[in-house]
């Protein structure tokens, strides 16, 4: 008893310091609103993968809660996907880490029991796209934002647990063009593909959001979430199955010199576009 306790202090102490910070929880009747909380563009850090874990963890906990809806505190920024920092020039250790954070997390957010919809009110490229498809159902803002896989754009490849997640979600030839050009599509052509379920008006999101988590919850609950593990236990299996393998392909491709002058390439494209948005 005694010795559990300062691993239970530990992760105790974790979870205040990064979950109220970096993902805020609001729960209603029986299911929460997940908002994604790192400022400016919630890129995903290992901190923040960690607090999307432990919180979705710790509402599968709660006996009140039976459904949760992802969604961002900034409306013009679903997740900027992974933090490029954390690939540019990093040190093997924290990329290991980081890396386990986003299979943890993933594999958390895709099998979780909760009914899940992603509430989409912003841009929500690669890292953000997958999360977004992680969730049972997608509602995302009319308009200008845009969700897609674009990984070759920035020079490096998604790993085959996001193909594959994608393929399930719109099928093999959709992913094929939207993985290999890097595309992100608006919520119009998102839902032309099946990517994406509705797409309304920004001030309509989140009440459709609650609409579609609705319907999920309508559908008694063992016969949901058995269903719901059929569907996807098997490709989540699968990475369970190549953890340590998929996380050692990943930090020896990012650490090789073409991959590292890419994430260069990209980190100073963006900041141009940043400081061209100031100057205006
Ligand atoms: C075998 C296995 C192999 C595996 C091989 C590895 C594959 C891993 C899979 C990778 C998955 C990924 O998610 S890769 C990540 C892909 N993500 C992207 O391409 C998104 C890039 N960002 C954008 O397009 C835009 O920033 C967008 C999100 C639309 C927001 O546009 P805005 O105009 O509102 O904001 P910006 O001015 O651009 O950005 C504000 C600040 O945030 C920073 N910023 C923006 N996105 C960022 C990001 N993802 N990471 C870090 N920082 C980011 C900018 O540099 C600015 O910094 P300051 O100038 O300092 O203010």
């Amino acid at each position: 008893m005694l010795r559990c306790l300062p691993t239970f202090r530990a992760r105790a102490a974790r979870a205040m310091s990064t979950t109220p910070s970096l993902v805020q929880i609001e729960k209603k009747d029986n299911y929460a609103i997940v908002r994604l909380s790192r400022a400016p563009v919630n890129s995903l850090n290992m901190e923040l993968l960690q607090a999307i874990d432990e919180a979705v963890q710790s509402l599968e906990q709660d006996k009140n809660i039976k459904g949760m809806i992802l969604s961002s505190t900034n409306p013009k920024i679903f997740s900027a996907g992974l933090d490029i920092t954390e690939m540019y020039q990093p040190k093997t250790k924290r990329l290991r880490e980081f890396w386990r954070a986003f299979q943890n997390t993933y594999l958390r957010l895709y099998t979780t029991p909760l009914a899940t919809v992603a509430a989409i009110e912003g841009h929500s490229p690669a890292g953000g796209c997958l999360l977004a498809m992680c969730c049972d159902s997608r509602v995302m803002s009319l308009g200008g934002p845009l969700i897609g896989l674009n990984e070759t754009k920035l020079g490096i490849v998604a790993p085959f647990w996001m193909r594959d997640v994608m393929v399930n979600t719109i099928g093999h030839r959709e992913t094929e063009k939207m993985l290999g050009l890097g595309l992100q599509v608006n919520a119009l052509r998102g839902k032309e593909i099946g990517l994406i379920d509705e797409a309304v008006p920004v001030e309509q999101v989140h009440s459709v959001a609650e609409k579609l988590l609705l319907e999920w919850l309508s559908i008694p609950s063992s016969a949901r979430k058995l269903t719901k593990a059929m569907m996807r236990d098997e490709t989540a299996q699968k990475l369970r199955s190549r953890l340590d393998e998929d996380r050692s392909n990943f930090v020896d491709f990012c650490e090789t010199d073409k991959v590292q002058s890419a994430l260069a390439g990209y980190l100073a494209a963006l900041k141009k576009k940043a400081e061209a948005k100031a100057a205006k």
